[in-house]
């Protein structure tokens, strides 16, 4: 994994917007496609809100998202196999960027076919603990023509991210506004946060 880490670290000093091809290994990805295809089948998920979790409002033409919160007490070994590389990542990253990070959380995403989400901040008005964003893509074999692009507004120019299987981006929460364009496949994804203070 090291190799992965270095690669975020070294393209979000360039760029202000980490990248790793490989991130998640495919036997990983699969597995956590899987219990999130298994989820929406089992009607666990739920429409993302806008706004924090006390204050949800659910407004389905910002976001179109359904979401699952990832957690130990689940005991699901793929989903602890997950929290555990967050955890060395997390390490590594206060390690060797002193990026002070206390806490972090995830949610599975999933977006069905017409669905998007429109630009926004990733930060709550009132908190602001959210310090970075990070998002991994389950979607194997994703076309241009199935859309979904992820579009980060930099200060001069727009930058197009494919949600491709295994790869992740990682940028600050209150710096980039983003967008996730309209799916026209079903788009898979866990997305989270790292926490400071
Ligand atoms: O899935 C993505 O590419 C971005 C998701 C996002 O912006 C969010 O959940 O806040
Ligand atoms: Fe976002």
């Amino acid at each position: 994994m090291q190799k992965a880490y270095e690669d975020i670290v070294s393209t979000y000093i360039d760029k202000q917007v980490g990248v790793s091809q490989r991130f998640l290994s495919d036997s990983l990805a699969t597995a956590l496609r899987v219990n999130l295809i298994a989820l929406n089948s089992g009607n666990q998920l739920k429409e993302a809100g806008i706004g924090n979790r006390a204050k949800r409002t659910i407004d389905l033409s910002n976001r179109g998202d359904k979401i699952f919160w990832l957690d130990r007490s689940h005991k699901d070994v793929f989903e602890n196999q997950f929290l555990d590389q967050m955890d060395e990542f997390v390490s590594y990253l206060n390690r060797t960027c002193y990026t002070g990070i206390t806490a972090y959380e995830f949610h599975y995403a999933l977006y069905e076919k017409g669905t998007f989400y429109k630009r926004h901040l990733d930060q709550f008005q009132d908190n602001k603990s959210r310090a970075f964003t990070m998002i991994m893509y389950l979607n194997v074999d994703w076309k241009e023509e199935d859309g979904g692009n992820l579009c980060i507004y930099h200060e001069n120019h727009k930058q197009i991210i494919n949600p491709k299987n295994g790869s992740c981006v990682f940028f600050k929460s209150t710096d980039l506004e983003h967008e996730v364009l309209s799916c026209n496949q079903q788009r898979l994804s866990i997305t989270g946060w790292f926490k400071t203070g």
